[in-house]
């Protein structure tokens, strides 16, 4: 039997059909992704096509990892030799070979999102904005969504012509623009972006491109957005042999500029192509398929798929509603410990899945109380941590100093005593020569009036000179631990704030990760080891070979399957988010409904919905109806018992406690608010009983991310013991609020630390605030 053979009559047709273009569309776990694994192995093993005229682009690294590993398994030799990655990745490839034929240095570092913040916030000070009104974030979108749609900053000024905003996000765009060049650095979209430029500019590397990569698969189509599309198109217009795979159901990058129409215009651009539309899921139960189905129907003007599986029956869908979140998640933790002890469940074929990141820690918590082993995907990215990103610097400075941004973040870590002035100083010296920072610190001896920071700047790049030498006969882990220890970076930690140890123990990760890379890659230079770490998404920090339950946000769980799904905080106001239930299109609930079906649709064998009746959110209380698309799932479908019956005394004094420390770092009482006043809660917290904190000896206790106890801890130890202020307003007086808008106070509570304020907002309905967090202003 070959392996073809288990392919179904279509699923065998796109995998047939290499050549000409092919567009699949198909529901969530119908088999898209396997076509594209057969379709490689078939044109290397039946075609004869070389591996490297192969080019498959996935959505993110793990996608790309699964994919090879799957590549690997079908095809006896060569596989390596294709080009499985992201657009990201493939794109770094080229630009570091021909970017120098558009102006950069091949050298060029990439910006991530701090990275940015940071050149932005300079930015608005040199347009002499006024930081508390414009937001680099506000315009770092607008850029972002330019950079999308292929829009260049002097297309974006004759657009902004006679609108004040608009030009001012050109101004804004220009200066960001310039920066980045100055400091020969790319940010995330200037990496599609300046690939297209290549290839409209110079057609000799496009023609090399284009007789290189002879096939080309793009999976999770639906969200490619404009840039991305423009840049296959220029690869595939030659042999046009693009097939590419998606589920406009599944399209849940809108606000990235993913762009739906890609789907319909593929059509237009490749009028020959054919279309095959599967129909068969084979990932899930029918119970699972037909919630999915239910909530799905609801969106208008799409188009109507049949999705059947031959899974007939399995256990219905469960939902579960609670009193607070603290609950909710207790009841997770618990479920999942109780499935790993009692029925043998691996920990991995399980996941949370969440709206948003925030919601990350309560699980957290409750996963380390419960002993349950797991890791968060996203929000707490590795790399985004300080005491990563300081090294990162470092590395990055001695590898080219050209990186401004990284310059000064180190500049005074360990604390060197150079104040801002003496930074502005070298920084205007270098603005005028057209220069980088550290080559201003080079030079420190012609910078003038200095005094004794001179000697402080020249020290530096004596170390930084050090560094450099050592580079040549170390390995990047070695070098790093160098560099800790020639800058004291342990003691900086541990005086930095509680955290240290758990800082230090990333850092150790980092070594560790170092050490990793130079197993598998033969060449490992550092510059290759920083590209890879700028490159990694959040979600490539699953190491799959861990056995751990996974929790991430519903985006980052696009194209994955578990036997196991929980999909938490089913609130409206939540998810669907607040902003798309208030907005007056339809366009982002339905953008959020979407984004529920991904998230149903992972599940293979068993789904359980959960929300809760309160949640504070930055401290203010907010009582959320069950989810619309819970309610869109007929109750026949669903099967909702109690969720109380089983607490145990345990669990409640766990709870109490953790209620307890949210009262402390929230105001006195935050578990009575957050318990509300619908005398629902079939028990209170009587007496504050704190068990110790520690991990349950008979289970394993790992925690990887921002969960370690000393963090947890630092939850509490973190918060402000406030005394309440003076309030601006009182009851009866009109306030606003940022999120909320409008509304009148109706009262106000004093409280040991803070004042509780209960607001009846003109769109938003009543809400109850601390004082200290809703910073409401008197209208
Ligand atoms: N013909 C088949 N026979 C058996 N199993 C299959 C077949 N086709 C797909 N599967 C299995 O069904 C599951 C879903 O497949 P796959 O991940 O390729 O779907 P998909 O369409 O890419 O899903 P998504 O839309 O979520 O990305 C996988 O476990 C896959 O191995
Ligand atoms: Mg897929």
């Amino acid at each position: 039997m070959s392996i073809y053979d288990t392919l179904n009559k279509e699923q065998k047709e796109a995998v047939l059909r290499t050549d000409g273009p092919v567009l699949l569309l198909a529901g969530a776990g119908s088999g898209k992704t396997r076509v594209l694994t057969h379709r490689i192995a078939y044109l290397i093993d039946e075609m004869g096509v070389k591996p490297w005229n192969i080019l498959a682009i996935t959505f993110t690294n793990k996608a790309a990892g699964e994919m090879r590993d799957r590549v690997d398994r079908l095809v006896g030799f060569g596989a390596d030799q294709v080009w499985v990655s992201t657009f990201h990745s493939s794109c770094v490839r080229i630009l570091r070979r021909y970017i120098d034929r558009i102006g950069y240095d091949n050298g060029f570092t990439i910006y991530d999102a701090d990275d940015q913040k940071t050149v932005m916030k300079a930015v608005i000070r040199r347009l002499n904005l006024d930081p508390k009104i414009y937001k680099e974030r506000n315009f770092l979108s607008a850029v972002s969504s330019a950079k999308d749609e292929l829009i260049s900053v002097s297309e974006f000024e004759r657009r902004a012509a006679g609108d004040y905003n608009r030009s001012l996000q050109a101004r804004a765009y220009r200066e960001y623009q310039e920066t980045l060049r100055a400091n020969n650095a790319l940010d995330f979209d200037d990496i599609i972006v300046k690939t297209v430029e290549l290839f409209r500019n110079c057609p000799e590397v496009l023609d090399s491109y284009q007789e290189r990569f002879q096939y080309i698969m793009v999976d999770e189509y639906q969200d490619t957005n404009t840039a991305q599309f423009e840049l296959v198109r220029l690869l595939a217009e030659k042999y046009r042999n693009l097939c590419v795979v998606g589920d406009d159901d599944q399209s849940i990058y809108k606000f990235r500029g993913a762009n739906i129409r890609n789907i319909l215009d593929f059509e237009k651009y490749f009028p020959e192509a054919a279309v095959i539309r599967l129909e068969q899921n084979y990932r899930s139960t029918q119970a699972i398929l037909d919630a999915a189905n239910a909530v799905i129907r609801n969106n208008t003007g799409r188009k109507e798929k049949t999705l059947w599986t031959g899974r007939m029956g399995g256990e219905k869908v469960r939902f579960r509603q609670f009193d607070s979140a603290y609950e909710e998640a207790e009841y997770i933790a618990e479920e999942i410990a109780r499935k790993a002890v009692k029925k043998g469940m691996e920990y991995r074929d399980c996941a949370v899945l969440f709206r948003t990141n925030a919601q990350a820690r309560l699980l957290e918590e409750r996963m380390i109380m419960e002993g349950v082993p797991y890791n968060v995907v996203g929000g707490t990215n590795f790399y985004s941590r300080l005491e990563i990103k300081d090294i990162l610097a470092y590395l990055k400075t001695v590898d080219s100093g050209r990186d401004d941004v990284a310059v000064r973040r180190i500049i005074n870590v360990p604390r060197r005593g150079i104040g801002n002035a003496t930074l502005e100083k070298a920084e205007e010296f270098a603005r005028l020569r057209g220069i980088g920072l550290y080559s201003a610190f080079e030079r420190v001896d012609e910078i003038e009036g200095l005094g004794r920071a001179a000697a402080k700047i020249r020290s530096f790049v004596e170390l930084i000179r050090k560094f450099r030498e050592a580079r040549s006969r170390m390995t990047v882990a070695e070098l790093i631990q160098l560099i800790i220890e020639q800058i004291g970076y342990e003691a900086y930690l541990q005086d930095y704030d509680d955290d240290g140890e758990d800082r230090i123990a990333n850092v150790d990760e980092l070594i560790t990760k170092a050490v990793n890379y130079a197993k598998t890659h033969e060449e490992a230079t550092l510059q290759e080891f920083l590209e890879e770490v700028a490159l990694v998404a959040d979600i490539d920090n699953v190491n799959d070979n861990d056995n751990r339950v996974l929790l991430m946000t519903l985006h980052s769980a696009k194209g994955l399957e578990f036997p196991c799904v929980y999909l938490a905080g089913l609130e409206d106001g939540l998810f669907p988010g607040y902003m798309a239930v208030n907005s007056d299109s339809i366009e982002d609930l339905e953008e959020e409904r979407r984004l529920a079906y991904v998230g149903i649709t992972r599940a293979k064998d068993e789904l359980i919905l959960t929300s809760a009746r309160t949640r504070m959110i930055r401290g203010e209380t907010q009582y959320n109806p069950v989810s619309r698309f819970v309610r869109e799932i007929p109750p026949e479908l669903l099967e909702s018992g109690s969720a109380f019956g089983r607490k145990t005394a345990d669990s409640r004094a766990a709870s109490a406690f953790t209620d307890r420390r949210r009262d402390v770092s929230q105001g006195d009482s935050g578990a009575r608010a957050a318990r509300g006043s619908d005398g629902v809660a079939d028990y209170r917290p009587k007496a504050i009983v704190r068990p110790k904190v520690t991990p349950r000896a008979d289970k394993p206790f790992i925690a990887k991310g921002i969960g370690s106890l000393n963090q947890l801890a630092g939850i509490s130890r973190g918060a402000v013991y406030k005394a309440p202020e003076a309030l601006t307003y009182s009851v009866g007086d009109r306030v606003s609020h940022m999120k909320y808008g409008e509304g009148k106070v109706i009262k106000i509570d004093r409280e040991e630390r803070d004042y509780k304020v209960t607001v009846n907002f003109d769109k938003a309905g009543q809400k109850i605030m601390y004082a200290s967090f809703a910073k409401l202003k008197r209208l």
